[in-house]
């Protein structure tokens, strides 16, 4: 309903001259176009397109939608239209001919579609093509034979264009009396039209057939009138003319600012997505970071702690756990400079298993080292934290007891023979004595160099395995000799 209402909009605004709205209005009825499935909706429409397009002098476009109408017309009424625009179309663009099968289809079609307006316009614009080919004669036949029916039809407007095309015809075949005739009967139907294309052309020919007859003072007037109504009726041309390039012009404009519109757009969505991408990018880059970094951690603290398992590798004797001959000397040499320097007491102490060949003689090495280091657990229970354990080589072990006096030393020393003599003992060797004998050596008698403390704690040991075994001596000036 909508769409029809615009098109008969447009079709009054036509009636009115007022062309640059009517083009405006053509625009969005064409966009609505393709939408519109009604077959007799659609006919309005191409109908609108075509007629007005054609009066605006753009005939390709009018015979472009022409052709839709005549391809989608449903009956022979549909069909006379599009071929009356097509044909009318043609005829205004210059052409001198109609194509014979254009002739052939275009009259069957009106033909058959019956006395309406627009077959009898089919049959004017017939007329006009011989005209146009210098055949008059013809041209009068198929007026005349339609006249009748014009006339009874009483359009003004198409009775005019008959009357006044007569007219034109019959000057043309030499017939003065019936051109003046069919001019006089133009310009009466078309009283109150004087700005018409039937007007200018009754004008004319009544100042032809007044020139011919001698009369020049109406010959005059008819020029002065045919001038006039030839420039009303040019300026009504070029008035449709101009409001379709304005609003061609409008169209354009708006239609490259949309483009415009539509680039900026889409420049905003890519600045957009490519905001989007950074961001994804940036996220991407500290994920990648973090992992770089988590590893670094990772590998640092897998390093650091197989360094430190090799340092304690390195520092510990593999059967005991406890210090090794190297690490223990450096620790003692540590223990005893500070001990020096602060005037403190401190005892070494050697210690060596009794016949401990005979325990791995007699029960085999794997025993032998159990018993080692249940001797070395004896020995631990009785340390403090400050002091230094190690072995010194096969069952040979030195003690460094920082802070300990010659006086209680042996009460400390006493305590880890009792020990080891009662666990080795009563567990894997039951049928063999195992047992330690004990040198010491202490820095107030010694001093504080470990080498000098070393040979008389060993002088100590020397002397309690002589004495019989698992026993404690302490070293004293008499043992140098
Ligand atoms: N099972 C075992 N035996 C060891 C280890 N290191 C040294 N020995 C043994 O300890 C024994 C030491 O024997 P000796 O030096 O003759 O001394 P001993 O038999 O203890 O006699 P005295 O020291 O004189 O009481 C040897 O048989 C070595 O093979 C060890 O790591 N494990």
């Amino acid at each position: 309903m909508a769409f029809r209402a615009s098109a008969t909009v447009i079709d009054l605004l036509v009636a009115e001259s007022r062309y640059e709205e009517a083009f405006a209005r053509l625009n969005p009825l064409l966009d609505q176009l393709p939408t519109m499935k009604e077959s007799d909706v659609r006919m309005q429409g191409l109908g609108v397109a075509a007629q007005l397009n054609n009066e605006a002098g753009q005939y390709d476009v009018s015979v472009r939608y022409a052709d839709q109408i005549i391809k989608e017309s449903t009956d022979a009424q549909g069909a006379c239209r599009g071929w009356f625009y097509k044909s009318d179309a043609l005829f205004q663009s210059g052409d001198t001919q109609l194509a014979a099968d254009q002739l052939h289809d275009g009259t069957e079609a009106c033909g058959k579609a019956g006395d309406t307006l627009f077959s009898l316009s089919f049959q004017h614009l017939l007329a006009s093509f011989d005209l146009r080919q210098g055949r008059p004669e013809s041209a009068i036949r198929v007026l005349q034979a339609s006249y009748p029916k014009v006339q009874q039809a009483g359009f003004p407007p198409q009775l005019s264009q008959f009357e006044s095309t007569l007219a034109t015809a019959y000057w043309e075949s030499g017939d003065l009396v019936s051109a003046a005739k069919f001019a006089n009967d133009a310009l009466a139907t078309n009283a109150n039209r004087q700005y018409s294309e039937s007007t200018a052309n009754a004008y004319q020919v009544l100042y032809e057939v007044d020139k011919k007859m001698g009369n020049s003072n109406g010959a005059l007037a008819y020029l002065e009138k045919y001038s006039a109504a030839h420039d009303g009726y040019q300026s009504r041309l070029s008035a449709k003319a101009l409001a379709y390039q304005i609003v061609k012009q409008q169209v354009l404009a708006k239609k490259l600012q949309i483009e415009g519109l539509d680039k900026k757009n889409r420049i905003l969505t890519l600045q957009g997505e490519l905001d989007r991408k950074a961001a994804e990018a940036s996220r991407l880059y500290i994920a990648l970071l973090l992992l770089v970094l988590a590893s670094i951690v990772l590998w640092t603290y897998r390093i650091k702690r197989s360094q430190l398992r090799f340092m304690r590798l390195a520092r510990r004797d593999g059967l005991t756990g406890i210090f090794n001959r190297q690490h223990f000397v450096t620790e003692a040499e540590r223990q005893l400079r500070y001990c020096r320097k602060s005037a403190r007491d401190i005892c070494l102490v050697l210690i060596d298993l009794d016949h401990f060949k005979l325990v791995n003689d007699t029960h085999g090495h794997a025993v032998g080292d159990r018993v080692l280091k249940r001797a070395v657990d004896a020995c631990q229970a009785h340390l403090r934290s400050t002091d230094v354990f190690g072995r010194l080589g096969g069952e040979e072990f030195g003690l460094l007891l920082p802070e300990c006096t010659r006086d209680n030393v042996l009460v400390r020393v006493e305590q880890m023979r009792a020990a080891i003599a009662a666990v080795s003992s009563t567990r894997d060797a039951p049928d063999i004595p195992v047992s330690a004998s004990f040198g010491v050596a202490a820095a107030v008698d010694s001093g504080y160099a470990l080498r000098q403390l070393m040979i008389d704690a060993d002088r100590a040991l020397y002397q309690a395995k002589h004495e019989g075994r698992n026993r404690v001596r302490l070293f004293d000036a008499n043992m140098r000799s």
